[in-house]
């Protein structure tokens, strides 16, 4: 029936088959979820089960205290320019830090403090306060250990992230200006770098990576540092598939912690492994192919 055969009258006299009320309707096209979003809820199950808490990442926007300053990354580290990081424009700064904390971190990247000598720079606090788009989930990581220091008793911890972060960098086949970063933190009294060694075989061992090995790297927030590489039997050769550290007492002590406790971290990227795992070699693929790059 259309609507000229109502207005004109035609439906009156119009011959319609019989209605088939078995047809069958058109079966509707399930839905499925993201190839990203299946490898980060594996990711998610392997934390859970060993007892680690979701961070709250649920916001992009970070400032450049919690997530530079914080983390005992100097002022002038090339990462934190325009290059490199993305800044708001509107609003463009954050006024709201723990006033007692933010006075340590200035000091200790200034003139230094438990048993640190520091940068020796004059620390500026409208740097700290410009808004950016998070660079790392570390940033949360960081505001997560603040909370713990402000407990009465401490309590060994173990946090967890898997989300997107951004980055201004130039993209190609593999790298674009955001990603997502799966991170893993430990915090407890007397860890080791044995532990963190011997934590990186269990975790990867769950995805069935075996036989890590690890170089020694920098980050301005963990020392020592080591990326952590896995041979891939497919490619003959070491990939890198993660990066390691214990956050420095720099950032630790000025949160309150105690400086006997330890913060084993390690972070991986959720893109690889989820092309890997389902083939896919140009990452414009993993995110449609709308995705002018
Ligand atoms: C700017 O790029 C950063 C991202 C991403 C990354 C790197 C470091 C961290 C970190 C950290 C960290 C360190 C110390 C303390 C806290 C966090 C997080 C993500 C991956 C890290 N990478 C990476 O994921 N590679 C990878 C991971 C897993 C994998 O297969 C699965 C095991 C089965 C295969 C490959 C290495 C490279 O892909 C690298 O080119 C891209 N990296």
């Amino acid at each position: 029936v259309t609507a000229e055969m109502l207005q004109s009258g035609e439906w009156k006299t119009a011959q319609f088959k019989k209605y088939n009320f078995e047809a069958l309707g058109v079966p509707p096209l399930g839905g499925h979820l993201h190839p990203l979003m299946k490898v980060r809820e594996e990711f998610r199950q392997i934390f859970l089960e060993m007892g680690f808490e979701e961070m709250p990442t649920n916001r992009f926007v970070e400032s450049s205290f919690w997530n530079f300053d914080a983390l005992f990354q100097p002022q002038q580290h090339p990462a934190r320019d325009a290059h490199d990081t993305f800044f708001l424009k509107d609003p463009s700064t954050s006024t709201k830090f723990p006033a007692g904390y933010l006075e340590r971190v200035k000091r200790v990247h200034s003139v230094g403090g438990y048993g640190s000598i520091g940068y020796g720079y004059d620390w500026q606090i409208e740097e700290a306060e410009k808004l950016i788009l998070r660079t790392h989930t570390t940033a949360v990581s960081s505001a997560m250990l603040y909370k713990l220091a402000q407990q009465k008793e401490f309590r060994p911890a173990k946090y967890f992230s898997i989300d997107r972060v951004f980055r201004n960098e130039s993209v190609d086949a593999t790298h674009l200006a955001e990603f997502h970063q799966i991170e893993g933190v430990i915090a407890d009294k007397g860890l080791t770098l044995g532990d963190l060694i011997g934590f990186m075989n269990t975790f990867f061992g769950k995805m069935g990576v075996k036989d890590l090995r690890f170089k020694p790297a920098y980050n301005p927030y963990t020392e020592p540092s080591m990326e952590i590489f896995s041979y891939h039997y497919g490619l003959k050769k070491w990939v890198e598939i993660g990066n390691s550290g214990m956050f420095r007492p720099e950032m630790l002590e000025p949160m309150g912690l105690d400086p006997d406790v330890r913060v084993i971290a390690w972070g991986l990227g959720l893109e690889r492994p989820t092309m890997i795992k389902y083939g896919i070699d140009n990452i414009r693929e993993l995110l449609g192919h709308k995705v002018n790059l």
